[in-house]
């Protein structure tokens, strides 16, 4: 009784933003569709509006659902809204170096500042002929087995980050060094669900049931996966360190980072930071930019008339002696309209990373607690049919003015967040996105695969679900626009294009 009229009558004097009525215990979590929890938070803001208020056991949880409130709070009042959510499952399974997921403070600081000086647009653009040369290889992989042309798009991505970070280029799609990778995720993906770390969250002395007993194989899970995580911090390191010491003179995250040593006196936190850092955005930078040219594949597959007003303006700038370079970008808008639509239409991390509140606050009257977990709907804000009429349909145009020219409105903040936290690869991503979309489109046609009638067999594609979401490998066909072509021609057209600097 006494905790209760104590509890009484520390009551914030503003009321908590409306939300569905909780259950005791578990709160609204049972009103949550698991595997695409955006389209329940959309649902939830016709009901309450833009700024709700639930709770999953006993976290509170902030949704935003418009650009207006995120840029209110997680902008204008971005180091209350820069902390991330303590969860335990980032201990368990050893992903706490992990720049994405770690608390605002000194090591995030000294982390993030290591992306910054690699990934801003200035420093990014020296990884410009190195994605090119990555782009022209995806080329000649689509030509050799079209029908792998998702395992190529994951190559590309994945080679062109593990590069810009570790001097690493891998060789084949099923590199050993990408794997060392690929495994810790699969494994952490399979066992660390929504529902797993919100119950251990709520109850976390369930860890300390023995791992033997019945139900408790995530314990056992969480051992390899810890084992893993660190093969995959130190290994790929340590490839870097041996690519310095014979002299490497590429670009790359890391070389950049031990300059940095050597002139600030280093430290053996520092080299840590910068350890965690480079790990970090293997993983931050191969599955988002993956996950958007997936999208693309399939948009592209679905609109054969978008396919040909993009065909119209390469043909027109770059002709066919050739491939497009980055050079060509400001003469081809259309290209840029179709990546914005594509970041648009599925937005690959379509609730962000969760943020958290540092201290209470107040906004628009209502009282945001200390501690809350903030999820931003970037989904919600890339589906809001004032400002982008007919929100399910794929349409490049609506970042054109009738003059063909490109819109203010880059997409920027529902692809890549808002404020403090906001992607700091979004120039490198960028880039990589521009090659493989010009270039796909300069040598393909994608369609559904046809029947015996030459009818094409469309599918229904299904959704990969998680903090990421796009669509899971689909049939499709890729036909080489130009007439004749294979290998030969391909490595001249290659050949005749001059490096982008
Ligand atoms: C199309 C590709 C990409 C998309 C859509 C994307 C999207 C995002 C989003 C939505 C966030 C969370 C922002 C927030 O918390 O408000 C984020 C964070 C982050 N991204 Fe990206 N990203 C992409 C590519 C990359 C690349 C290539 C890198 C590495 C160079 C990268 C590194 C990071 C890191 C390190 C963070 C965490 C930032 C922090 O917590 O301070 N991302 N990204």
């Amino acid at each position: 009784v006494r905790r209760h009229h104590k509890k009484d009558r520390s009551l914030p004097p503003y009321p908590l933003p409306p939300g569905p009525t909780p259950l005791p215990i578990i709160g609204n979590i049972h009103n949550v569709n698991i595997s695409a929890p955006w389209l329940t938070y959309a649902e939830w803001s016709k009901v309450y509006g833009d700024l709700v208020y639930s709770r999953f056991f006993n976290q509170d949880v902030i949704i935003i659902n418009s650009e207006k409130i995120a840029k209110a709070l997680l902008e204008d009042r971005s180091s209350n809204y820069a902390d991330r959510p303590h969860l335990i499952t980032n201990t368990l399974f050893g992903i706490d170096f992990n720049t994405a997921l770690m608390p605002y403070g000194g090591r995030w600081r000294l982390q993030r500042r290591f992306f910054h000086q690699t990934f801003k647009a200035e420093s990014a653009s020296r990884f410009v002929p190195m994605q090119q040369r990555r782009i022209h290889l995806l080329a000649h992989r689509l030509l050799e087995s079209p029908e792998r042309v998702f395992e190529h798009i994951h190559e590309f991505t994945t080679s062109v980050i593990i590069n810009a970070i570790y001097d690493y280029d891998p060789v084949s799609p099923d590199d050993p060094m990408v794997d060392i990778i690929g495994r810790v995720c699969r494994l952490i993906a399979a066992v660390n669900t929504p529902e797993a770390a919100g119950i251990l969250g709520a109850f976390p002395i369930i860890l300390s049931i023995p791992s033997w007993f019945p139900g408790m194989s995530i314990k056992r899970k969480a051992a390899l996966a810890r084992t893993w995580a660190r093969d995959w911090v130190e290994i790929p390191f340590e490839h870097a360190l041996r690519k310095q010491n014979e002299g490497s003179t590429s670009p790359a995250m890391v070389f950049d980072g031990f300059r940095e040593e050597d002139k600030m006196g280093g430290g053996t936190a520092r080299l840590q930071a910068l350890k965690d850092a480079a790990a970090t955005g293997f993983l931050a930078g191969s599955e988002t930019s993956g996950a958007a040219l997936m999208t693309f594949v399939l948009a592209m597959v679905l609109h054969p008339a978008i396919q040909d007003k993009a065909y119209a303006e390469i043909d027109a700038v770059v002709g066919k002696e050739r491939l497009p370079t980055f050079d060509d970008r400001p003469s081809l808008p259309y290209i840029d309209a179709i990546i914005r639509e594509t970041l648009r239409w599925n937005p690959v991390v379509p609730l962000s990373v969760p943020h958290a509140v540092v201290k209470d606050d107040v906004y628009d009257g209502y009282h945001i607690p200390k501690g809350a977990t903030v999820m931003t709907n970037l989904w919600s804000m890339a589906h809001n049919e004032f400002k982008y009429p007919k929100p399910f349909e794929f349409i490049p145009e609506r970042f054109l003015y009738s003059d063909g020219t490109l819109t203010s409105d880059n997409v920027q903040n529902i692809a890549f967040g808002f404020g403090r936290r906001s992607c700091v690869g979004r120039a490198f991503a960028d880039v990589s996105m521009w090659y493989a979309v010009a270039t796909i489109l300069a040598l393909w046609r994608m369609s559904f695969p046809k029947d015996e009638l030459g009818n094409d067999v469309p599918c229904e594609p299904k959704w990969a679900s998680g903090m990421t979401t796009y669509p899971l490998p689909f049939p499709c066909r890729f036909e080489p626009r130009m007439p004749g072509m294979d290998a030969k021609k391909l490595e001249e057209l290659t050949h005749a294009t001059s490096v982008a600097v």
